[in-house]
């Protein structure tokens, strides 16, 4: 180990206040010299010091990224099966789906519950739990059993619930009738149309009917949250499916990962480029007739990237148009059904008052009416609630178009 140089003497002159100026002035200029000189060694010892310590500096860095990259090599993502007596766990790994009886730390025993997701290391005891947001996957899917939204919930696209049911829910239920005719149903099924007319819905209520787990992921997640982990996302969610069959996987804005190539070959175009040949592959090789099926939405039709709709890939495709006349109708009496709604109450004509709603906007209509009528003390709600409740969100709609025109124009 390198010593640190001693520090130089003190510059000392003893300077006779007899002697005559000439000769004072040159003993005080000797002095004078001696101190700089001293200084200059100080600085030279300083700027030594700093080089050393910059070394050491740099030495820890690499020190410091060696323990990390030792530490985290060692550790494995499992899933929290089962927690027995005495601080034993069974985890599942995840990958190869192995099984093991392990302990757990003390100092996190207290907090360990089955479902949870932790990082074991080479002999299986958990090290963490990973928290929110480190678990990418839980953020970014949302996982039901079983969802509770039925064919009856939704209005207006019979004849979307009808294409849906032939090409989602049979190959599920029916595998056979496939078999027999000599067909393969389709891979993959892309609803398309304006926000808020049901087609997550749609998906759920197959999910609900076939008892299959649905699992969804928005696309835009899958490039804005995590970027550099898009492709690997897209795996986890195959995966997921594959460990929950029978299972429903919906990928809502498909548009984020499928759209036209911009002229621009950005990094970020590189990467939603590659989560979108991750799922392409994900696609093509998994059994058409077995029990995974996969929908995807889009309100961005025109900007899709073709390739994903070739055969094999999505291709089926429904679109779901916001409700006419008669599907608003049934929408306002699907969303009113749990409501204490007056018997005058008329929703033909509430019907043709709110032409271009969609599913989603009919929905909050129902619940402003409903805020109306609390406003007014009342427990039934009156037709007026429905009229005046129209009227605030028109109102509420075009100051929304001023202010951002307002926004524009600044
Ligand atoms: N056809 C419909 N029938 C009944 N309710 C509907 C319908 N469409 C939309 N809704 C209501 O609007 C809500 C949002 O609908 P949903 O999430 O299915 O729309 P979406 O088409 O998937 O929209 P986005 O494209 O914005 O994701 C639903 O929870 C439901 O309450």
């Amino acid at each position: 180990m390198s010593r640190s140089p001693s520090l130089p003497d003190r510059p000392h002159r003893d300077i006779d206040p007899e002697l005559p100026d000439d000769e004072r002035l040159e003993a005080l200029r000797g002095h004078f010299e001696d101190i700089v000189d001293v200084n200059d060694q100080l600085e030279d010892q300083l700027d030594d010091a700093e080089e050393r310590r910059k070394r050491l500096r740099e030495k820890v860095d690499r020190v410091e990224r060696e323990n990390e990259s030792l530490k985290s090599s060692s550790l494995y993502i499992a899933t929290v099966e089962d927690i027995m007596d005495n601080d034993e766990v069974v985890v599942k790994q995840h990958g190869n789906n192995q099984e093991v009886l392990t302990d757990v730390s003390p100092r996190i025993a207290e907090e360990v519950e089955p479902g949870d997701r932790v990082a074991v290391n080479d002999s299986f005891a958990i090290q963490t739990i990973l928290n929110a947001e480190t678990d990418a996957r839980a953020q970014s899917m949302e996982i039901t059993e079983k969802p509770a939204v039925g064919y009856e919930d939704i209005g207006g696209i019979d004849e979307q619930v009808r294409e849906v049911r032939e090409a989602v829910e049979q190959p599920l239920t029916d595998p056979e009738i496939f078999d027999e005719v000599g067909i393969e149903p389709p891979s993959g099924v892309l609803l398309y149309g304006p926000p808020g007319t049901g087609k997550t819905m749609l998906a759920k209520a197959v999910a609900n009917k076939t008892d299959a787990t649905f699992i969804k992921m928005a696309g835009s997640e899958l490039v804005r949250k995590f970027i550099g982990e898009g492709s690997r996302l897209v795996r986890d969610l195959f995966e997921m499916a594959r460990e929950r069959e029978p299972a429903i996987i919906f990928i809502d804005e498909i548009d984020a990962i499928a759209t036209t190539r911009s002229e621009s070959k950005t990094s970020g175009d590189a990467e939603v480029q590659r989560t979108m040949m991750q799922l392409l592959s994900e696609m093509d090789g998994f059994e058409a007739r077995g029990e995974i099926r996969i929908i995807a939405a889009t309100n961005r039709f025109d900007m899709l990237d073709r390739a994903i709709l070739r055969p094999g890939r999505f291709d089926r495709l429904i679109e779901v148009p916001e409700p006419d006349r008669d599907g608003r109708e049934q929408i306002l009496e699907i969303h009113t059904r749990g409501m204490n709604v007056n018997d005058a109450v008329d929703f033909a004509d509430l019907a043709d008052d709110t032409t271009g709603y969609s599913g989603a906007e009919i929905e909050s209509l129902a619940t402003e009416a409903g805020m109306f009528a609390i406003r007014n003390e009342r427990e039934e709600i009156t037709h007026q609630d429905f009229v005046d409740a129209i009227e605030k969100i028109e109102d509420d709609d075009s100051s929304e178009v001023v202010a951002s025109a307002g926004y524009f124009y600044q």
